[in-house]
């Protein structure tokens, strides 16, 4: 049962989520490669997006409504570092919650088929 469990479901649902994507948060907004992207950005917008990149990356439930991810990108033309950077907060927000590495490897390789989607909108 449990192989077929989202990783989501695995790590505690919403109530893991909330606590994941603050921490995500934090780091993203202390980090000058990619905070200035976020400038403009409300802290209720900014918090959805968190959380539905988590959710997403996460197996978890498709809250996602918008446009496509090009879409949400666009005009940003963000770079590979910029991708990384989030991804490496990604990696590290996960961990500080005790995500072991074999599941933070399958979030990250999930992201980063997300990548052409998003870079050089
Ligand atoms: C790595 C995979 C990524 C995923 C899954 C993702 C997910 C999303 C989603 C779902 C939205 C739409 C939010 C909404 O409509 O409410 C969004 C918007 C946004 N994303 Fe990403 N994103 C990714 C990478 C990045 C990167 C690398 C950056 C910049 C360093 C970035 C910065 C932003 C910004 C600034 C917005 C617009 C926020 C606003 O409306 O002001 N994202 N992203």
């Amino acid at each position: 049962m449990e192989a077929n469990m989202s990783l989501y479901e695995k790590f505690g649902g919403e109530e893991t989520i909330a606590k994941v994507v603050d921490h995500f948060y934090d780091r993203i907004l202390a980090d000058d490669t990619v905070n200035h992207f976020f400038e403009n950005t409300d802290m209720e917008k900014q918090r959805r997006h968190q959380t539905k990149f988590i959710s997403f990356a996460l197996g978890g439930p498709n809250q996602y409504t918008g446009g496509t991810m090009a879409k949400a990108h666009a005009g940003m033309n963000l770079q590979p570092e910029h991708f990384s950077a989030i991804v490496e907060h990604l990696h590290g927000a996960l961990a500080h919650f005790g995500v072991e590495e074999p599941d933070i490897a399958q979030t990250l390789t999930k992201v980063a088929t997300l990548r052409d989607d998003i870079l050089y909108k």
